[in-house]
């Protein structure tokens, strides 16, 4: 029997439960920002992000999914201007520097933060995750990200991104690169701390990364001693073959963003299949779509507040945003012009395919029409019951194992969501009623701090001390 029939016949189990957000003002539902009730302009500030991390922990959510951008949205009427006036994920602050904020006013919650490894090297990006996971003792992780955006290159001294498919060549080996430092360079045991002995650290049992491919050179001692999880959990969120294939050999979770069940189902199969076939499990995985709820005491109510919530959104901020990540220049089409017609871009494979959905004659103003609330993430509008229904849906026909929720007016509806939603899903079984114990990736896995077998990275841990004369040449 499939995973996914296994999971539609088993008894309920408490889902994944992020908070998605971004170190900016604007996110995924674009213009909220205008209401008198949301903060997200107070972005920059400590308190903004500490009230967050305390809410959510109220609220048991697992973590708070950070997503992140390099370069600027600047294909929509060939500008910055919509960008720049709306706000959409510009101007944005480093996701990474917020998280030790958090950790200090919290002890469970998780995080998961978005670095694009493409403007990165593979030696300094594994010292800030190492200080991350000892700073939040355990709570970090990684969403590996590529990018897609020229405008990124160019501000980075390239003409032009690495082609999509070589961009993920780059990234295999930035993963090989890092793992061999966080698994491989400290051996277990190898900090000591002792007084008296005047020893800190045993340097036969701490040895200098070698590593000679394509892309790197490095030869050198992971700076960080190891943290609780060593390897932060890894998130992906690419959807292509060449990404579905680098998240089935990396990935713990991954972020899918389809708008329909049945096609969500058929990725799903997909990524498993290829976990598969690079030697993992198909629980090894862990499958997170995003979802935009909108929710109230009764159905009625909920229906105001998101019509209250629709005259402050922007769709055409929204089709800016999709202009940049699909690589089209939407501003050039009627509202009756066909989408599927146009070009293969070097930004995201398929991703008009995927706002089609399968329709022929899919046009910019249907796009249009679907940004009302200023973002593509299904929205779901209703009573606590309704929504939860709609989740028990995409668990149940798609075979996904928990979501981002994304945010609409900050705080208001992580508030409403924990307030409301949350009693709903713990009355059904599907949320946890308090946290557990341990590591980010002991809670989502239960399997310890440290990624196991069969994972490449956990083949990287060395366990055999260095010769006395192998450490004296190191
Ligand atoms: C749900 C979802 C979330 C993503 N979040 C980010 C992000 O925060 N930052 C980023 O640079 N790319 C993000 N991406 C882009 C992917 O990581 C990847 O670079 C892009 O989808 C191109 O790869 P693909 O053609 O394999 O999909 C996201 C993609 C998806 C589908």
């Amino acid at each position: 029997m499939s995973l996914h029939a296994q999971r539609r016949g088993a008894p309920s189990q408490p889902l994944i439960l992020n908070a998605f957000s971004m170190n900016s003002v604007g996110h995924i539902n674009h213009g909220l920002w205008t209401h008198p009730r949301d903060t997200s302009a107070q972005y920059n500030t400590l308190a903004y992000w500490q009230d967050l991390a305390r809410e959510l922990e109220r609220g048991l959510f697992d973590g708070l999914f950070l997503a992140d951008i390099v370069g600027v949205y600047d294909t929509y009427q060939q500008s910055a201007e919509v960008t720049l006036r709306e706000s959409i994920q510009l101007p944005i602050n480093d996701p990474t520097l917020v998280v030790p904020a958090m950790a200090a006013v919290t002890q469970h919650l998780g995080f998961g933060v978005t670095v694009n490894l493409s403007y990165e090297q593979p030696y300094l990006l594994a010292r800030r995750f190492s200080t991350l996971d000892h700073l939040t003792q355990g709570r970090i992780g990684w969403n590996v990200v590529t990018g897609y955006l020229d405008s990124a290159a160019r501000a980075m001294g390239q003409v032009q991104q690495l082609a999509h498919d070589a961009r993920y060549d780059r990234a295999d080996e930035f993963m090989e690169v890092v793992y061999k430092l966080w698994e491989g360079s400290w051996q277990e045991g190898a900090v000591v701390r002792d007084r008296q002995a005047r020893v800190f650290a045993r340097p036969d049992l701490v040895r200098p990364v070698r590593h000679h491919g394509q892309y790197f050179q490095v030869e050198g001692y992971h700076l960080s001693e190891p943290s609780v999880q060593r390897t932060p959990i890894l998130f992906q969120a690419g959807s292509s073959g060449r990404g579905l294939r680098f998240a089935a050999r990396h990935a713990e979770c991954v972020f899918m963003s389809v708008q329909d069940k049945a096609a969500t189902a058929a990725l799903v199969r997909e990524l498993r299949q290829e976990v598969v076939r690079a030697g993992r499990r198909p629980e090894d995985v862990k499958v997170l779509v995003g979802l935009t709820p909108v929710v109230a005491a009764t159905e009625r109510q909920a229906q105001e507040k998101y019509q209250e919530y629709c005259r402050y959104a922007s769709a055409e901020a929204g089709l800016a945003h999709i202009a940049a990540t699909a690589g089209v220049d939407f501003a050039q089409f009627q509202r009756d012009t066909p989408l599927l017609a146009q070009h293969k871009s070097n930004g995201i494979e398929n991703s008009i395919k995927r706002l089609a959905n399968g329709r022929e004659n899919y046009t910019l103003g249907d796009l249009l029409d679907e940004l009302a609330l200023g973002g593509r993430y299904e929205t779901v509008v209703g009573s606590p019951a309704q929504i939860v229904d709609a989740m028990q849906s995409w668990v149940d026909e798609a075979g996904v194992d928990g979501f981002n929720i994304a945010r609409t007016v900050v705080p208001e509806s992580y508030t409403d969501f924990i307030d409301l939603v949350v009693p709903e899903l713990q009355n059904r079984g599907l949320h946890k009623t308090a946290y557990a114990q341990g590591s980010l990736r002991h809670k989502l896995f239960g399997q310890g701090d440290y990624l196991q077998r069969p994972h490449v990275a956990a083949r990287c841990r060395c366990s055999q001390p260095l010769s006395a004369e192998a450490a004296a040449a190191a």
